[in-house]
């Protein structure tokens, strides 16, 4: 009897031993990339997490050597996913429309009231398409992504602002926390405010004065706290979203929520205003243009439980703030990522300064229309764009057909991560990869050579970022401007930037440092 009892515990334990197995290495396809087992819950992604839970991009180009393989298959949670680290592959995910869904993650529907999939980011189908079409022609209509006398005036006015804030000191209450008595700015806080207020006015119809900024600047820390303590492959969260009940802050949950409800509530208030005055025959901004197509649609409520979505409002909300958030906090972010390299490679600020001096002088700002003969700072910017890639894994994308990719079979369903950092630092296409060199965009006569300018930091495809032209412009503008006006100064004699102290959350940002913008007059 005893016997018998110990051969079943033997058998089913043998049992449980081959299930466990087979699960650990469970591949999604007969022939699915190489890639780490599957571990119980979280699947692969505690794996990278070993090998660099800090840049998750940078555990990815690990996993790649480790395997030797430019394509890593795993399962993030219950989902099959592949990392694309070949500039050439991730290129052909970018163009094919079998890739052009967005997976299903709770780090997005956490920024939803409701938790549903709303926006343009991280939704997709014929929602996502005819949302992103609404969104790009209407704000197309006043002035964005595209050249707009007033689209500029508005920016170099912000840049007035910074200036004269960085030049001056503080004037506002407000103020006070990002000029210090020293006259030390708190970057990348100090540009929260110019870009968004471009897009607020083409969103809402108003732009706020320099008094009136505060409002501004609350809602900036918010969007930049999203994209500092999010990741790049969707957190924890995403996988195993119940974690949330056990530990809100340790899976950072509660300050996901707050700071996106925060930035959900600004952008509420401002959209019903609007629509208070709201008048059908004089279409002011994009709220109004929205408004109009839900009277038209008789969809103002709330869809909730699928993931089709009309015209409504709670997609009012998370549309705009997929237009305001990155204003807010990408291209600050990006503009200091820049700022460090100029103080790393101070001959290359020097070289951009000559050139400024000689084509617009000092006594105006430079414009768009100087870029043509600005070759050498175009380069910078572009470089700058290369060398950080501000999403160093992209957003992700999915599967949405059975389909094959380099020979491998992918399910429908599977998410694509495209490690755009790696494919920017792959020695055949880029010379000295981890060196800052603005020279690799230019050709022998010093013009621009964009046949060179490989980098694909805002994706491309359908999928191709909504606000690159919008964002291209503004880092010109902003970096031109601040090296036309300033030299720049760390505090405590600190000759150049702690480069190691970056963080990577879903963007690439530096962590809050201190920057003397000296005055050149
Ligand atoms: C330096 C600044 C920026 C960089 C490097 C950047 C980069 C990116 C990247 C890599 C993607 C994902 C592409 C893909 O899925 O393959 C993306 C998506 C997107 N970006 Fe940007 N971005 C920047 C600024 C902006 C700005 C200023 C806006 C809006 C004003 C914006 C709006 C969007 C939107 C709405 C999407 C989602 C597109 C979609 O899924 O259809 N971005 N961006």
């Amino acid at each position: 009897m005893v016997l018998i009892s110990e051969l079943i515990i033997a058998a089913l334990l043998g049992l449980l031993i081959y299930r466990f197995y087979r699960y650990l290495f469970e591949r999604p396809s007969e022939n699915f990339p190489p890639g780490p087992p599957r571990l119980p819950l979280l699947g692969g992604y505690p794996f990278l997490l070993a090998l660099n839970f800090k840049h998750l991009h940078k555990a990815a180009a690990r996993l790649s050597q480790l395997y030797k393989s430019k394509l890593i298959g795993l399962y993030l949670g219950p989902l099959p996913a592949v990392i694309v680290n070949d500039y050439d592959t991730v290129k052909e995910v970018l163009s094919r429309p079998d890739f052009d869904g967005r997976p299903d993650l709770f780090m997005a529907r956490l920024r939803d009231e409701h938790f549903q999939r709303r926006g343009i980011f991280f939704t997709d189908s014929e929602s996502w398409r005819e949302q992103r079409r609404f969104f790009l022609k209407t704000l197309h209509h006043f002035g964005f992504g595209r050249r707009s006398p007033e689209a500029e005036a508005d920016t170099q006015a912000g840049l007035e602002d910074v200036i004269s804030l960085l030049r001056d000191g503080p004037k506002y209450e407000h103020e006070k926390a990002l000029v210090d008595d020293q006259g030390f700015a708190l970057c990348p806080t100090v540009f929260f405010a110019v870009f968004s207020n471009v897009l607020l006015k083409m969103i809402v119809g108003v732009r706020l004065g320099r008094e009136d900024q505060a409002v501004m600047f609350e809602v900036g820390k918010n969007a930049i706290a999203f994209h500092r303590n999010g990741d790049d492959y969707g957190m924890m969260l995403s996988y195993i979203p119940w974690i949330r009940h056990l530990f809100p802050k340790a899976s950072k949950y509660d300050l996901l929520r707050q700071v996106n409800q925060k930035a959900n509530a600004v952008i509420l208030s401002l959209a019903q205003k609007c629509e208070s005055s709201y008048d059908e025959n004089d279409m002011r901004c994009l709220v109004d243009a929205y408004i109009k197509e839900m009277r038209a649609t008789g969809s103002k409520g709330t869809s909730t439980g699928k993931d089709q979505f009309g015209f409504e409002y709670d997609q009012l909300v998370i549309g705009c703030a997929d237009f305001l958030v990155p204003p807010f906090s990408a291209i600050p972010a990006k503009i200091c990522l820049i700022l460090e390299r100029l103080m790393q490679y101070p001959e290359v600020q020097t070289k951009m300064y000559r050139e400024l001096n000689d084509i617009v002088g000092l006594n105006r700002l430079p414009t768009l229309d100087d870029r043509a003969d600005l070759p050498y700072c175009d380069a910078v910017i572009r470089e700058g764009l290369r060398i950080d890639t501000l999403v160093p894994s992209g957003i992700p994308h999915m599967a949405v057909n059975d389909t094959e990719l380099n020979g491998y079979q992918i399910p429908k369903g599977t998410v694509i991560i495209n490690s755009l950092d790696s494919i920017h630092h792959q020695p055949e296409l880029f010379r000295d990869p981890d060196s800052f060199m603005p020279e690799r965009f230019l050709n022998q006569d010093g013009k621009l050579a964009l046949d060179q300018d490989k980098p694909l930091p805002f994706g491309a495809g359908k999928r191709v970022c909504a606000g690159e032209q919008f964002a291209r412009n503004s880092l010109f503008l902003a970096v031109t401007s601040l090296v036309q006006n300033f030299t720049f100064q760390l505090p405590g004699g600190r000759t150049g930037p702690d480069l190691d102290a970056r963080i990577t959350g879903v963007i690439r940002t530096t962590p809050d440092f201190r920057l003397k913008f000296v005055s050149r007059r």
